[in-house]
């Protein structure tokens, strides 16, 4: 009975949350939006201002952005505030253990974001491969190298591709990828993945998925333990023609020995959707490697896909208000 939740409030980090996770919303609480909640300082400063004043009183929060749900966000929301869904996979950005001491829930985006993502890691492989960024150049530029000694990339068919973390994303580059003669697909992880077999994938070490692969798709999720664990040693026991796609968090890989191993061609190429921070500054020196391509974070960035997440987090926001179990908890 939708009267029974009208008054309560529930809170929307943005005010571009697709119309239809804001219909599901509306139907049941009273919605607040805070006006933008952007990367760039300025956004920043004047959505903290919005997100402060409507913040006290919410009974659950839908977060659009990788603002930290902190300590003291969570005091200012006030003890009603049961949920948090966030509208993405990744939950880096909250501080698990100060929801679990409040006993407030937490929900993410998995699965409806898996192929969009994946999408983009296949995206970035043949950018990083067959070499867009200093192909575009030459394109921009009126510039181009023609003929048989032109700038030369590297094939997908025949290559090994080594997926550091076979999830929802990770089974998705795999599936994605059946058509383009991979000749083995190898897989590293915390266990073997019963959907493995099925995709032809086998499970190695990481020593051996580094030393074997031509590819290394990075799709685990941000954690201590994950944190920087492409470095100056991991990108050493790589071959020389290795490409590294990172579309998880920026924070995965140790961003000065990426550009050490890209500048001494150490490696082969990179291609990523995801860096730190998050707008890389245009001065960056990463953006000066020739062998480096970079995306804007763009992995689950299509209308089908932003509109299910949408969806997702409204629904679980609507399970997490009226008693029922999480579509797609996290586990605090
Ligand atoms: O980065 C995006 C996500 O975690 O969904």
């Amino acid at each position: 009975n939708n009267t029974m939740t009208k008054n309560l409030k529930v809170l929307v980090s943005s005010n571009d949350f697709p119309a239809s996770g804001l219909k599901v919303l509306e139907e049941h609480f009273t919605v607040v939006q805070t006006k933008y909640l952007n990367f760039g300082e300025e956004g920043r400063t004047l959505a903290k201002e919005d997100l402060l004043k409507l913040i006290p009183g919410s009974s659950a929060l839908v977060w659009l952005s990788h603002h930290p749900i902190s300590k003291e966000l969570l005091d200012r929301a006030g003890p009603q505030l049961k949920l948090v869904a966030t509208v993405s996979a990744g939950y880096n950005h909250c501080n698990l253990d100060e929801l679990k001491a409040r006993g407030i829930k937490l929900s993410n985006t998995p699965n409806v974001l898996a192929s969009a993502v994946a999408e983009i890691a296949v995206g970035l492989m043949l950018g990083a491969a067959r070499r867009f960024t200093e192909n575009l150049d030459q394109v921009h530029k009126g510039d181009w190298e023609i003929g048989f000694d032109k700038v030369l990339g590297q094939d997908i068919r025949g290559s090994t591709v080594g997926i550091i973390g076979l999830g929802g994303i990770g089974q998705a580059v795999v599936k994605r990828l059946a058509g383009f003669e991979v000749s083995k697909f190898v897989y590293t992880g915390h266990r073997e993945k019963p959907e493995a077999k099925a995709l032809g994938a086998e499970f190695v070490t990481q020593d051996q998925l580094l030393a074997q692969s031509d590819f290394i798709v990075l799709a685990v999720p941000l954690t201590n333990e994950t944190k920087h664990m492409i470095n100056k040693d991991t990108l050493g026991k790589m071959k020389s023609n290795a490409i590294v796609i990172n579309v998880g968090r920026g924070d995965l890989v140790d961003q000065e020995a990426l550009y050490d191993a890209l500048k001494n061609k150490q490696i082969y190429a990179a291609g990523l959707d995801v860096t730190t921070p998050e707008p890389l500054p245009k001065d960056h020196k990463l953006l000066t490697l020739p062998n480096l391509f970079v995306l804007p974070h763009i992995g689950s960035a299509t209308e089908r896909t932003r509109s299910d997440m949408a969806v997702l987090a409204a629904n679980n926001v609507v399970n997490a208000l009226t008693g029922k179990p999480l579509l797609t908890p996290v586990n605090l």
